[in-house]
């Protein structure tokens, strides 16, 4: 009915069924799950290991290429992991807390179930702070991770309004003692943030949240305004009100018992001009955490990073030719030519080697999936080994060009 007329091969598939037991034939060699890799590599391959079912390997083309998103999303949480380890380092001293530095908030924007899953458990490669539960259970059930992120208690918007306006104190103070020795969370911005702070915080719950210690500190949390001038605001009010120590480098850290969630307006953009002014402020990085939702799991296509499937290669009756396509209205728009590796070149960096002219041991490429067996499982332990920050990405020093380029292609959202 789709096509007015009888397109599908139903013979063909019959013959997979028959010939190979409905088991595709076919050989799937990708990256290492977490590895970095710059853009324009090639990053996964597919054959087909028999000949009568050259056809394959386009046909499962729409639903491999939908790797773009997880890799993005991937990608994009690495980004927001570099600036905080670069501001953290730079105001502590350390990394210590790094993995709970951001708070993935995006369950509720993204458009399915299955999106939240594989976006939550893409973040959950360079954190360990979520509330998106269906990242979680992926984790669980695909890459034998019990655990694999960690939240805390929060009042959000209604535990707090449906006490009616003049009755914000006491909604506050009954969170509080709900969660008396656990961290605990508290939006703050239902009527005034500033009062909120000042007032309620700062004066008539004062001794209470000073009662608390780092193991059940009180988390506030603004959610509204321009979020680099509420903060450094509120953080202004609070050091006032509680005081501040100085760290071993030298910045202002509140007390153990408050603490800070910026979880509104958050991209790569805002956080890292929001660490900037608080670092000018004399503020460390230790004193935040940070909220993100759809600029993590949903603002953002495939055209972010480019992910594309071509045919590169053919054999016709045993002759191999290389393909490609090559527009004339733009260049970066063609494709790679031939058999494809990925190796890693005497300098350190990886290339992607064409024609058929790599070395098969030098292949970074592994077998992941044939004739229907998945021949390569990886835990997210090794997907996190893999991901996890260079030197020169945390020490702003020793930045490399690559690196940079990556970080503004994104931000910019230039393609
Ligand atoms: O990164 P984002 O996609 O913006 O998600 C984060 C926002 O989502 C939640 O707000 P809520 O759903 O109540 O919406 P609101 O803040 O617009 O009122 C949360 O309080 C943040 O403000």
């Amino acid at each position: 009915m789709h096509f007015k007329q009888a397109v599908f091969d139903e013979e063909s598939w019959r013959k997979v069924l028959e010939k190979h037991d409905g088991r595709l034939p076919i050989r799937i060699k990708a990256v290492p799950e977490g590895r970095i890799v710059p853009r324009g590599n090639v990053l996964f391959t597919v054959e087909n290991t028999d000949p009568d079912f050259y056809w394959l390997t386009n046909y499962i083309e729409t639903m491999l290429v939908q790797m773009w998103y997880p890799i993005t999303v991937a990608t994009i949480s690495r980004e927001f992991k570099k600036i905080l380890a670069k501001h953290l380092k730079a105001t502590s001293g350390g990394l210590e807390g790094l993995d709970l530095k951001l708070h993935d908030f995006g369950y509720r924007g993204v458009s399915s179930q299955e999106s939240a899953a594989l976006g939550g458990a893409a973040h959950l490669v360079n954190f360990c702070s979520t509330d998106t539960v269906a990242g979680l259970l992926m984790a669980q059930r695909y890459y034998g991770c019990p655990m694999a992120g960690f939240s805390i208690p929060a009042a959000e918007h209604s535990t707090i309004i449906s006490w009616g306006r003049s009755r914000e104190k006491e909604a506050f103070e009954r969170v509080l003692d709900q969660f008396s020795s656990v961290p605990v969370s508290v939006v703050s911005d239902s009527y005034d943030i500033f009062n909120a702070c000042k007032h309620i915080w700062g004066d008539e719950l004062k001794e209470r949240v000073m009662e608390r210690n780092q193991d059940s500190c009180l988390v506030i949390r603004p959610d509204s305004g321009d979020p680099a001038e509420t903060l450094i605001e509120v953080i202004k009010i609070l050091g006032e009100r509680f005081g501040f120590s100085l760290n071993s480098v030298g910045y202002k850290v509140l007390p153990a018992c408050l603490r800070i969630i910026q979880g509104d307006g958050i991209d790569l953009s805002s956080v890292e001009e929001i660490l900037q002014k608080l670092s000018d402020e004399g503020w460390s990085a230790e004193n935040i955490f940070f909220g993100c939702g759809s600029a993590l799991l949903q603002k953002l296509n495939r055209d972010t990073l480019s992910c594309a499937f071509k045919c590169s290669y053919v054999e016709t009756n045993g002759k191999g030719m290389d393909v490609y396509k090559q527009p004339v209205t733009d260049p970066s728009k063609g494709s790679k030519r031939g058999r494809l590796l990925l190796r890693r070149n005497s300098d350190g960096f990886l290339e992607t080697i064409e024609r058929g002219a790599g070395k098969p041991e030098e292949d970074l490429l592994v077998t992941v999936f044939e004739n229907g067996s998945l021949m390569q499982d990886y835990t997210l332990e090794e997907i996190r080994k893999n991901a996890r920050l260079r030197d020169e990405e945390v020490n702003p020093t020793l930045h490399n060009h690559e690196q940079e380029l990556l970080h503004k292609h994104i931000i910019n959202g230039v393609h």
